[in-house]
């Protein structure tokens, strides 16, 4: 029986040296449910991705997927295992396949690396709803466009119907005419097939369109979570206010609206944030 939390983490802490990229982060996903997380650059969205994804080991603390327990080294047998339940699309998504290949080959490779005799109809499907002709399926990945091996690499991200799908800032390397496609493509495919989805982006317009509860992370942690429309109507934590206060490009006139009513709280000692602080990648000039 599937559990009811798709994802869970508790308290879990990972550093690079003496950099804390994860600080005690506890973070639960519902079954169906799309969650964005958002953080301005070098907040830990990516490591938290990675340790979900076990393609890192954590400090301490625990993660599950789908009520059962994740090993900080999984042997092989459990990694097949996990990989029928989740999968990633990074930013880099085209980036990630064999240009040599044609588009089946990679379809069918989750099933290859599952041990899953092939679905034929679900990878024509599949192509369909990622809104890429049939007639594609023979071609070299070399012949693709950016747009297409991206909604290839969801496309093969979910050719195992995943539980959990964790995509890392997906459209931030397409042309801003490319992004709305690939959102649509997102939003129908978790609407219809109902997995959980762990969003990641710097795009807050992406993730208020998408994402039914929003976390900010800063310095590691995770700093305030909310359902969408609340975390942008009422934005309470300071980081959040400046990160929303970026997006909308707020004039100087208008920061205070924003900025700096209470100081942030980082390492028992209070911390000045400034917008200058907010780097803020997916900005479309
Ligand atoms: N392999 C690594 N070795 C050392 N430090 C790392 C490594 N990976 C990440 N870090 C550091 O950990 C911190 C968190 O990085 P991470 O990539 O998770 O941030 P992010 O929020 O995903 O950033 P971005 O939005 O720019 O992708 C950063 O300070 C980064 O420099």
């Amino acid at each position: 029986m599937r559990d009811e939390q798709a994802l869970r983490l508790e308290h879990v802490s990972k550093a690079y040296g003496s950099v804390q990229a994860l600080d005690d982060v506890c973070l639960t996903i519902h079954q169906g449910e799309v969650y964005g997380l958002i953080g301005e650059s070098g907040c830990g969205k990516t490591t938290l991705a990675r340790c979900v994804m076990q393609l890192e080991t954590w400090d301490e603390g625990s993660i599950w997927i789908d009520g059962q327990p994740c090993s900080k080294k999984p042997n092989r047998t459990r990694r097949r295992e996990l990989a029928k339940k989740r999968a990633i699309v990074f930013q880099e998504g085209a980036a990630s396949l064999d240009r040599k290949s044609r588009v089946r080959e990679v379809l069918q490779e989750p099933f290859r690396i599952t041990g899953r005799p092939v679905d034929e109809a679900r990878l024509k499907a599949l192509l369909a709803r990622c809104r890429l002709d049939i007639s594609l399926m023979e071609r070299s990945c070399a012949t693709l466009s950016g747009g297409q091996l991206q909604r290839l690499a969801i496309a093969r991200a979910l050719a195992l119907e995943p539980d959990l799908l964790v995509a890392d800032e997906p459209i931030a390397s397409l042309d801003v005419s490319l992004q709305a496609q690939i959102v649509n493509v997102f939003k129908d495919l978790q609407e219809t097939e109902g997995f959980a989805l762990l969003l990641i982006g710097h795009d807050l317009d992406m993730i208020r369109f998408v994402a039914d509860r929003v976390g900010v992370m800063y310095g590691g942690r995770i700093v305030e979570q909310a359902r969408t429309e609340d975390l942008f109507g009422d934005p309470r934590h300071p980081h959040t206010k400046a990160l929303i206060a970026a997006a909308l490009h707020v004039d100087e006139a208008r920061r205070d609206d924003f900025l700096f009513e209470q100081p942030i709280e980082k390492d028992g000692a209070y911390e000045e944030v400034s917008l200058e602080h907010v780097v803020w990648k997916g900005k479309r000039s």
